[in-house]
C-alpha cells in the first residue's frame, strides 16, 4: 500500500503522464466446470501519445486485457485508472461520461448495415447537445479525417474492409476521445490496406495527441506503428519495452519468436536450411546469425574481420530495416577459418555491441538450429 502511494505521489510530481494505469488487474471467467484466467495480475503504465502495442498468441489474453480498459470487461481483481479516473469506483452515468472518451474499433468494423455512413458516424452522437447543423458539420470533419468525404450516403455493403475500418475510426472519434483501443482491427485487411490503416492512426496520433493501444498477433504491426510494446503469455505480461529496446534486446523467448518472425530471419535461415545448395559448410566453418543496431554497419566489420583474423564470411541472408529512426541490421553469414582465429573474431564483434547467435552443425548435417548466444 505504502508503495503504490509512493508511485501515485511520483507520478504526480513527474507531471502524471500517464494516461491508463492497470494495477494488479486479473480476469478469470468461470464455465460450469472449470474456471479461467484470462488476465493474471498485469501492471501496465500507457502515457499519454503512447503508441502502444500489445502482442500475444490467440488465447494469451490479450482482447480481455484491452476490454478492461473501458470496463467492457469488468476485473475480477485489480485497479483500472483512465485519464486519472478510477474507473471501477464511478457510478454507471460517470462510467458512460468516461467511456465517451475511451474510443475503440474491432477486426470486423462492427458497422450498422441499414444505415448509411454519415449515420453510423453520427451514431455516437445520438444523445449530444449539437444542433443539426453541428452534427452534420462534426461528421464532415470526421469523415473527411479518414478520407472518405465522398461516402456520405454510401452504405456498409458498398464499401472495402479498409474503408468501413476508415468509417469505424470516425464513429470511434466522434465523442473526441483521448484514447483509441484497437482490438486486432487490421486482422481481417490484406497487407497493403493494413499499412493504410497504420499510416491513418498514426498520423491520429500526431495530429490529435491520440493514446492509442493496439492489440494484435503480428509484430509486423507493431513494427510499423508502436512506440512500445507489451508481450502477453498465459495472461500475464512477460515482457515489455520501448520499440527498438524489444527488437533489440529481447528477453524472453516468445519474444524472440515474434522478432524473427517479423524480420523474417526465421524464413531466411528455414530457407538456406532446407535447401544445401545454400549451406556449403566446411569442418571449421560457423554458422551464425549476426546483429547490430544504429550507426555500425556490416562491411567495414567484414572487412575487419579479414584483414586482422584472415576469417572470411560469406552472408547467406541480410536485411535492415528503420525503426524509430534507428537502422536495425540482421545477417546470417558463415564464418571460415582457423578456429582459434574464429573465436577471436566473434569476440571482437561482441566487443562492437554486435550480437552473434551461432547456430551449431555437425559434420555438416545441419539438424534443428539449436542457438548459442555469445554475449
Ligand atoms: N467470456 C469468456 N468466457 C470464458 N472464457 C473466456 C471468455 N473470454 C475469453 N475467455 C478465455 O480467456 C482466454 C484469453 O482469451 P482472449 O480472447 O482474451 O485471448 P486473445 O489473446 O485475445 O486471443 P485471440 O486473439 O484468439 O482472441 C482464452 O483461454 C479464452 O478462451
Amino acid at each position: 500500500m505504502i508503495l503504490k502511494g509512493r508511485f501515485f505521489i511520483l507520478n504526480y510530481l513527474e507531471g502524471g503522464n500517464s494516461m491508463i494505469q492497470l494495477e494488479q488487474v486479473s480476469v478469470t471467467f468461470k464455465t460450469k466446470d472449470q474456471q479461467i484466467t484470462a488476465v493474471e495480475q498485469v501492471d501496465l503504465t500507457v502515457e499519454k501519445g503512447d503508441v502502444f502495442g500489445i502482442v500475444g498468441y490467440s488465447g494469451a489474453g490479450k482482447s480481455t486485457l484491452v476490454r478492461t480498459i473501458n470496463l467492457l470487461q469488468r476485473p475480477t481483481s485489480g485497479k483500472v485508472i483512465v485519464a486519472d479516473r478510477d474507473l471501477l469506483s464511478l457510478t454507471p452515468k460517470e462510467l458512460r461520461t468516461a467511456r465517451k472518451k475511451i474510443g475503440m474499433i474491432f477486426q470486423h468494423f462492427n458497422l450498422m448495415a441499414s444505415r448509411t455512413i454519415a449515420d453510423n458516424v453520427a451514431y455516437p452522437l445520438k444523445h449530444s447537445s449539437l444542433s443539426k447543423k453541428e452534427l452534420s458539420e462534426k461528421v464532415s470533419g470526421l469523415l473527411e479525417l479518414v478520407g472518405l468525404s465522398d461516402k456520405h450516403n454510401a452504405y456498409p455493403s458498398q464499401l472495402s474492409g479498409g474503408q468501413k475500418q476508415r468509417v469505424a475510426i470516425a464513429r470511434a472519434l466522434a465523442n473526441d476521445p483521448e484514447v483509441l483501443l484497437c482490438d486486432e482491427a487490421t486482422s481481417a485487411l490484406d497487407p497493403k490496406t493494413t499499412s493504410s490503416i497504420l499510416a491513418l492512426l498514426k498520423e491520429l496520433n500526431r495530429k490529435l495527441n491520440l493514446t492509442i493501444v493496439i492489440i494484435t498477433h503480428e509484430m509486423q504491426v507493431v513494427k510499423e506503428i508502436c512506440t512500445k510494446v507489451a508481450v502477453m503469455e498465459k495472461g500475464r505480461v512477460v515482457e515489455e519495452g520501448n520499440l527498438v529496446q524489444i527488437f533489440t534486446q529481447p528477453r524472453k523467448p516468445i519474444t524472440k519468436d515474434f522478432i524473427n518472425t517479423a524480420t523474417h530471419v526465421d524464413q531466411g535461415l528455414e530457407t538456406i536450411l532446407t535447401h544445401p545448395s545454400l549451406l556449403d559448410l566446411q569442418p571449421n566453418d560457423i554458422l551464425a546469425k549476426v546483429s547490430y543496431v544504429g550507426a555500425t554497419t556490416s562491411e567495414p566489420l567484414i572487412a575487419h574481420l579479414y584483414s586482422q583474423f584472415t576469417i572470411s564470411t560469406n552472408i547467406l541472408f541480410g536485411n535492415i530495416e528503420i525503426l524509430q529512426d534507428t537502422p536495425i541490421g540482421n545477417l546470417i553469414v558463415i564464418f571460415s577459418g582457423e578456429k582459434i582465429k574464429s573465436n577471436q573474431a566473434l569476440a571482437y564483434l561482441v566487443s562492437k555491441d554486435i550480437k552473434v547467435e551461432i547456430i551449431e552443425h555437425q559434420q555438416n548435417v545441419i539438424s534443428l538450429p539449436r542457438k548459442q548466444k555469445i554475449s
